[in-house]
């Protein structure tokens, strides 16, 4: 599996890498920050001429609902399609296609219509590179290109040397899914913070080493006396928020209030999460709340760069209370996705309380959209404010 986390890495600095998907080669490289001629030289590199692939949630953006199904009816196309490029397309135009807020504008109706009908079916090494943009934490959508039975030898020099990685399809596909029950609790220490004095941060690093999550055990909570449900709070992180105080969302009031509420109780824990941005990263939300200054909200926001509404799991929240013992809880959220996370992973949501932030100029729309499109429990915060 380490190859993929490698594979990762280079995918972050630019560098192209080789999936191996049965007998079919595809040389993928990150569209992010692709350089001018990316595309054109990862097309020399392969013998083939280059292609995008882009997640169903763009397609729609792109006016494409079926996207590629063509004759092949896979599975596969449902979820991404490949989009051959036109020879020399700029990397500007590539960036509209991939990820620009207005690509009809930009491109025109014509072009865009002509990309649309060029559309083929995402094959298995195309949707590994997508899982392994994701995963990077970079634009879901790549820049492929097959390499032709004539570069196969040179593509398999540049392996053998060490300047290409290759990974398996299969593998890098797998990359989101996590590896159950094989969290390390790698430290812990006593943290007095200004709301709860008795914390305890409990550090646990996933096994591919890309992300660490934070269990604070609050107070002294009786995490393994059967059947008494512990207060939880999953918070996903929010570095603007919560951190900062920014005003678009309500994470740091929320984060804050949290600590106070469990201590209150007489202790819980909370596990803070490596999911900035519901999981698309902390580069990607900052893209977003560029697009959501132009009045988009914030699902719509996420949707243009490729996302779908929510792109966060929990399976490792549920590692991390078996790691402490925790079967049935008391759950501070408003969002029915977490109970229902937790409940898949075999965890007993005995109750839910609510956690609210204050409601501000900045922050309405988002959690408007939170509520009214997500399914978010906020009717409270909007009650009080009317
Ligand atoms: N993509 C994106 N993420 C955002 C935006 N605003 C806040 N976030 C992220 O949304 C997440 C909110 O986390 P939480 O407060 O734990 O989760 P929640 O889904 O609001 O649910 P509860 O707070 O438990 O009710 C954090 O990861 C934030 O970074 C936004 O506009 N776009
Ligand atoms: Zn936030």
């Amino acid at each position: 599996m380490h190859q993929v986390e490698r594979a990762i890495f280079d995918l972050r600095r630019g560098l192209p890498v080789l999936i191996i998907a049965g007998e079919s080669r595809v040389l993928v490289q990150a569209i992010e920050g692709a350089a001018e001629a990316a595309a054109s030289r990862l097309g020399e590199l392969a013998g083939t001429s280059p292609a995008l692939v882009l997640t169903r949630h763009r397609l729609a953006i792109l006016g494409q609902g079926d996207a590629g199904q063509g004759d092949a009816g896979q599975g596969s196309a449902k979820e991404a399609a490949r989009l051959p490029l036109p020879d020399g397309l700029a990397s500007g135009r590539l960036a509209a296609l991939a990820f620009g807020a207005a690509p009809a504008a930009t491109l025109g109706e014509a072009a865009l219509s002509e990309c649309r009908l060029a559309l083929e079916p995402a094959e298995s090494a195309d949707l590994a590179a997508l899982a392994l943009m994701r995963r990077a934490l970079l634009i879901p959508s790549a820049l492929v290109a097959r390499v032709a039975e004539s570069r196969r030898a040179s593509v398999a020099a540049a392996v053998t040397d060490g300047t290409l990685l290759a990974v398996e399809a299969e593998q890098a596909a797998r990359c989101l899914d996590g590896a159950g029950g094989m969290l390390r609790r790698v430290s812990d220490a006593r943290i007095p913070l200004a709301d709860a004095f008795e914390c305890r941060f409990i550090l646990f690093r996933e096994p591919d080493g890309l992300r660490e999550h934070v269990a604070v055990v609050i107070g002294d909570p009786a995490l393994d006396a059967p059947g008494v449900p512990v207060p939880l709070r999953l918070h996903s992180a929010c570095l603007t928020g919560d951190l900062f105080g920014s005003l678009r969302c309500d994470c740091g009031e929320q984060l804050r209030t949290a600590v106070a509420e469990i201590d209150a109780v007489g202790g819980g824990v909370l596990l803070y999460l490596a999911q900035e941005g519901r999981g698309i990263g902390l580069a990607n939300k900052l893209r977003a709340y560029t697009l959501q200054d132009s009045g988009l909200d914030t699902l719509d926001a996420d949707q243009i760069l490729g996302f779908g509404e929510d792109e966060r799991r929990y399976g490792v929240a549920v590692d991390m209370l078996d790691a402490l013992g925790i079967r049935r809880v008391q759950l501070m959220t408003n969002n029915p996705l977490k109970m229902a996370a937790l409940a898949e992973g075999g965890i007993e949501v005995v109750e839910r309380q609510a956690l609210y932030g204050t409601l501000n100029d900045h922050n309405h729309r988002y959690l408007s959209a939170k509520a009214e499109r997500a399914g978010h429990l906020l009717d409270e915060v909007f009650r009080a404010r009317r």
